[in-house]
């Protein structure tokens, strides 16, 4: 059987460097090239063993993968990722930052062109399984706030795991008035961001990871449902898992949770 040929975009990233030594170490995967248009430091052998292209376009056209996975930035990853379904590559996305119009519009080009892709905000199996016990939470508890946690260069706020966790949970939640019309922000923003009548908290620190906490409150009790990435390694069975399904898809998947049953 002949391997998946396979490219990264934001190669030279934090992420992107970790998907490509997973990569490299499956035999089932041959690694083709990274595309970043940063210059990888000194000591970032594995990079400049292999070809490193600054312009995605190029990059696809000379290559040829079969698959792309993008972990870029939200400015980047819509036209990495048209450029990618118009040149018939698989498009397995983790960068964060795509709208829902955005992925719908993705997934229309994607089933013109007869193309599988998946864009998944969190590829943590744990990440994934928080945000479902979160969903069927708020069914019985409505009253709930999110509280994520990430390194302090995350470029988005609040994640993407955050607005995933937050559309599941107002899927289900019953529509109510939380807390009391009175408050007043004495800091701006210290309530946070409102998203369908519940807040998501963004914290930004050295040190930390990626983590999120849903809290969940009721008469007498608390539930809180937390998950936390203590190293990018989480992220990669399911990068591997997305990178061998992508092209057996029908147009774009809005999380890996399609892929695990
Ligand atoms: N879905 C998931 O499980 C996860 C998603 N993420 C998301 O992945 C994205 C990247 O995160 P990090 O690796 O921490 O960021 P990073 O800033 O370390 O890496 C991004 C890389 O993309 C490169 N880049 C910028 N424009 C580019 C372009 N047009 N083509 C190719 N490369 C380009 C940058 O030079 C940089 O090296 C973020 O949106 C983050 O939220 C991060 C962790 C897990
Ligand atoms: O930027 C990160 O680091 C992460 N981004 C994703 C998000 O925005 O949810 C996934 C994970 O939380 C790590």
């Amino acid at each position: 059987m002949s391997r998946i040929r396979v490219m990264v975009a934001g190669a030279n990233g934090r992420m992107g460097r970790q998907v490509v030594q997973m990569v490299l170490k499956d035999k089932e995967l041959e690694y083709l090239g990274g595309i970043d248009p940063s210059f990888p430091a000194e000591n970032e052998s594995i990079l400049k063993n292999y070809p490193l292209y600054k312009n995605f376009e190029e990059a696809i056209i000379e290559r040829r993968p079969d698959v792309v996975v993008d972990f870029t930035t939200p400015q980047t990853v819509k036209q990495n990722t048209e450029i990618a379904l118009r040149m018939g590559v698989s498009p397995v996305i983790g960068t964060t930052g795509l709208t829902y119009e955005e992925i719908l519009q993705l997934d229309k080009l994607a089933k013109e062109r007869e193309i599988g892709g998946i864009v998944a905000p969190n590829f943590a199996i744990g990440a994934v399984l928080m945000m479902r016990f979160a969903q069927i939470a708020a069914k019985y508890m409505p009253n709930v706030e999110i509280i994520e946690m990430h390194h302090d260069q995350k470029l988005d706020a609040p994640s993407g795991t955050a607005i995933k966790t937050a559309e599941l949970i107002a899927r289900e939640r019953k529509e109510i008035l939380q807390g009391h019309q009175d408050e007043k922000e004495i800091v701006k923003g210290s309530r946070g961001g409102e998203y369908s009548g519940f807040r998501i908290h963004s914290v930004r620190l050295p040190g930390l990871v990626a983590h999120q906490q849903v809290i969940f409150g009721d008469q007498g009790q608390t539930l809180t449902i937390r998950h936390d990435s203590i190293n990018r390694e989480s992220f990669m069975p399911g990068v591997n898992l997305a990178i061998k399904r992508v092209r057996t898809l029908s147009g774009i998947v809005y999380g890996l949770e399609h892929l695990l049953d």
